[in-house]
């Protein structure tokens, strides 16, 4: 057990993330009057204790002294109550309620897709929980399944979402951080202006929102691709595609929420009470009246007439101020793969857990600073070196362009392979293969969508690339001695001299008993027996030779 402050014991790792790690710990005594909840001495809570590298950052620790108070004050069922900061030393830890619960991200993967109904109530409480956050000037910047616990998931059928790591995308935008270090992560939640440069309101949580809607239903993202890059351009450049099990209702609310442009996005409280709309509408005992109304859902999307701003992005009139003069994402707010955490700095190693660094799913490894330029279509012109995201695309692009170099097997090689006679294998005839077809069930309905249990993809074994020796040549099958025919005689016609001769002799037998038994003689006019007629048929042929030849 380890001591954070004198107030906290930490007992053990519940999970790691790109900003630190979360323990369960439990409070030795009372805290102090500057703690938001005070709590009781064996009371037990979720400690974040941020990484070194941001605890050593004077511009985090000053940036973390600085937010204290909002994020102390920000209180909502849906929001994971933060209760205390500690800055003690080189230690930089929030003290949070500890939530009894996977998080959505593990929830999905475990569970599989939820119904229309069940995710549209669960954004609406998502939503709630931003409402109230943007009307106190807060942007959460980092919204995905990862981020949203699951209290009370228990099976008593109640899901109560609990919206956790409020203002630490904030907390780890450090000019000095994002500069000299690379970010990780993937661009599946980015909403197009962060990823753009442009100024940031509270309209990139929407469109998080909106894509973690969408995630929930068809369980996963809309953007996807084999490269971050690819990812990025399809959020700039392509419109999300309606899943067809989707209701129109709420197919009308995502695609709103994935506005590529935020004024056109609808603000939280909107989105929150569209959503009810959407869920009382589609279910399968709703009314007549609640139908229509879910049908007439677009009327609802209101934007926010005054959407909070993200300082230091150009929103609130101070871009390039000095809260945050470099960052232009939000600190890997996108996530490809939401399971790989959110993160501003490489990892360094450290308790084990979902977003570890032992988490297959993560998905791209630190690159350092200094590459050349290559940004994304629009990002910001860069005086000082190319922008941390630039990077981190060329990251993606090396890493999926990266020859692998292994030893290749020379009966495997095409530029080696020598075309081999094999004696064919003796089987009995087979009957020829059909191919094998899987009947999919056709999709149910989405009233009676149910969770379905995750299919888990069977990872191959781990392949080694040891030299081998190439096998040895398979010894040759004797020759067996050649079979005489049981028929001596070949076909005539066949270029057998045997059957020449035999063929002459036939011809010859037979033209003789044509010649005798026929009346073949009395119409030639002939009185000549048959070998007096073939030699003078011969002497004639001689003859006309002769003459031939002078
Ligand atoms: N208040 C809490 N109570 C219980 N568990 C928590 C709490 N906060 C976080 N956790 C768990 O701790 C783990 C790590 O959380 P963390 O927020 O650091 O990870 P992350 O969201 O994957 O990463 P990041 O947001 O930094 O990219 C998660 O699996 C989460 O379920």
């Amino acid at each position: 057990m380890r001591p954070v402050g004198s107030k906290y014991l930490l007992e053990e790792p519940l999970g790691r993330g790109a900003t630190g790690t979360v323990w369960r710990a439990r409070q030795r005594e009372t805290a102090g009057a500057e703690a938001a909840v005070a709590g009781e001495p064996g009371e037990t809570v979720a400690i974040k204790v941020l990484k070194e590298e941001l605890a050593h950052d004077a511009d985090v620790v000053m940036r973390f002294l600085r937010e204290r108070s909002v994020l102390l004050r920000l209180t909502h069922p849906n929001i994971v109550r933060t209760r205390d900061l500690v800055v003690e030393g080189d230690l930089l830890a929030l003290v949070m309620d500890l939530v009894d619960g996977p998080d959505l991200h593990r929830y999905l993967r475990d569970n599989g897709p939820f119904s229309p109904v069940a995710a549209a109530l669960l954004t609406a409480q998502i939503a709630d929980a931003l409402a109230a956050s943007h009307a106190d000037g807060v942007v959460h910047r980092d919204l995905k399944p990862a981020n949203v616990l699951l209290a009370g998931s228990d099976g008593s059928g109640q899901m109560h979402p609990m919206l956790t790591d409020f203002g630490i995308a904030r907390l780890a935008d450090s000019p000095g951080l994002t500069r000299t270090h690379e970010f990780v992560g993937t661009p599946a939640y980015v909403a197009p202006e962060s990823a753009e440069g442009r100024p940031q309101t509270s309209a990139v949580d929407i469109y998080g929102a909106g894509i973690l809607l969408y995630e929930l239903v068809t369980g996963r993202p809309p953007f996807a691709g084999a490269t971050a890059l690819e990812v990025l351009h399809r959020h700039l450049s392509e419109e999300p595609r309606r899943p067809s099990t989707l209701p129109e209702p709420l197919w009308t609310v995502i695609e709103r929420c994935l506005r590529k442009r935020p004024e056109e996005r609808p603000g939280a409280e909107n989105l929150a009470r569209a959503l009810r709309a959407v869920a009382s509408g589609i279910g399968a005992h709703a009314s007549p009246a609640q139908a229509e109304a879910a049908l007439g859902v677009a009327a609802l999307l209101a934007p926010d007439p005054a959407p909070a701003t993200v300082p230091g992005t150009g929103g609130d009139g101070r871009s390039g101020g000095d809260a945050d003069p470099t960052q232009v994402l939000p600190s890997g707010a996108g996530s490809y793969d939401p399971a790989a955490a959110t993160s501003v700095l490489p990892s360094t190693g450290g308790p084990g857990g979902p977003g570890g660094q032992g988490d297959p799913t993560r998905a791209m490894p630190p690159m350092p600073m200094g590459a050349p330029a290559g940004g994304p279509p629009g990002g910001p012109q860069n005086p000082e070196g190319p922008h941390p995201w630039e990077s981190q695309m060329r990251a993606a692009r090396d890493r999926n362009e990266q020859t692998q170099v292994r030893y290749l097997d020379p009966t495997e090689d095409p530029l080696r392979r020598r075309p081999q006679r094999q004696a064919a294998p003796q089987q009995p005839p087979q009957r020829p293969q059909q191919p094998q077809y899987r009947q999919q069930p056709p999709p149910a309905p989405y009233a009676q969508q149910q969770p379905q249990a995750p299919q888990r993809r069977q990872e191959p074994p781990p392949q080694r690339y040891e030299p081998q020796r190439p096998p040895a040549p398979e010894p040759r099958p004797r020759r067996e001695p050649r079979q005489r025919s049981a028929n001596p005689m070949k076909i005539p016609g066949l270029g057998c001299l045997k059957g020449c001769l035999f063929t002459i002799i036939l011809l010859f037998v037979a033209a003789w008993l044509v010649w005798e038994l026929t009346p073949l003689q009395e119409w030639i006019g002939t009185t000549r027996g048959f070998f007096a007629q073939v030699g003078h048929v011969f002497h004639s042929v001689q003859r006309f030779v002769q003459k031939l030849g002078g």
